[in-house]
């Protein structure tokens, strides 16, 4: 499995999850990218691959491309780091009767949409897709991501990955009113899951939320809580991993 997050702290907290030997980290390099390799069940390779969506692709693709001409390609990849929630009650605030993504939860995406790839015309955003170019979701095997909410508390639903970090509660508003089963945003998951796509390996993503989207709030940011429920998240994960078979939908 392949764990591709943004920064080297955020794979760090993963890293935790899977303490000491026999499954102390070891490192090496493929073509400039530093991948930390646990030795664990399952076999994990970690990469902090960059904020953004580009960057992100181009890295998971770099690891992809690297453990397939090994002859042992990766059956799984997980984008996972910190992100934005729809809070409950807030300007662009999650459906009524949903619990939303407060700050310290965890989310597990059953769909990555690309929020902003697409054309502003008059009369609004207009993705790709309807444009006849590419995609704009990918979604994660079902039943994973079913049995991940399970055995972690996360919540499922769709995580948005776009170039820009939400600071407006007009832009949050927008978001939801084109996205209204969003529960977060980040910056890196289309990216990763782009890259998953064209080597044919199914992809997740997993964000533990550390800041409402909306109106910029810095000093509102929990990246400390954050990453303690991402390191308690991937700590849950790892039975659900090791029993999942990669051939179900
Ligand atoms: O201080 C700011 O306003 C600011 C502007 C741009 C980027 C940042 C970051 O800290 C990097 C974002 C980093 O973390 C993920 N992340 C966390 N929260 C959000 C969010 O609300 N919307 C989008 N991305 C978020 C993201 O995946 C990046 O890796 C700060």
């Amino acid at each position: 499995m392949l764990v591709a997050t943004a920064v080297p702290v955020e794979r760090d907290a993963v890293a935790r999850a899977f303490p000491g030997p026999p499954a102390e980290p070891t490192v090496h390099r493929v073509a400039g990218l530093v991948v930390h390799r646990v030795d664990g069940s399952p076999l994990l390779d970690l990469i902090a691959a960059g904020v953004g969506p580009a960057l992100a692709a181009a890295s998971t693709a770099t690891a992809l491309t690297a453990a397939a001409l090994a002859g042992t390609p990766y059956d799984l990849v997980v984008s996972a780091g910190i992100g934005g929630g729809f809070p409950p009650g807030a300007p662009g605030s999650a459906p009524v009767g949903s619990t939303g993504a407060p700050v310290g939860s965890l989310v597990v995406a059953d769909e990555i949409t690309a929020a902003d790839l697409g054309a502003e015309t008059a009369e609004g955003f207009v993705p790709v897709t309807e444009l006849g170019f590419g995609t704009v979701t990918h979604r994660p095997p079902e039943a994973l991501v079913r049995a991940i909410a399970d055995a972690t508390g996360a919540t499922a639903g769709a995580v948005l990955t776009g170039s820009t970090v939400t600071g407006t509660a007009a832009r949050a508003e927008a978001l939801r009113a084109r996205h209204p089963r969003a529960l977060a945003e980040a910056m890196e998951g289309f990216g990763v899951a782009e890259a998953a796509a064209a080597h044919g390996v199914p992809v997740l993503e997993i964000r533990a939320v550390s800041n409402p989207v909306g109106p910029r709030d810095r000093a509102a940011w929990r990246i400390d809580d954050a990453l303690a429920a991402l390191t308690e998240g991937f700590g849950k994960l790892t039975p659900v991993l090791r029993s999942w078979n990669p051939h179900e939908p």
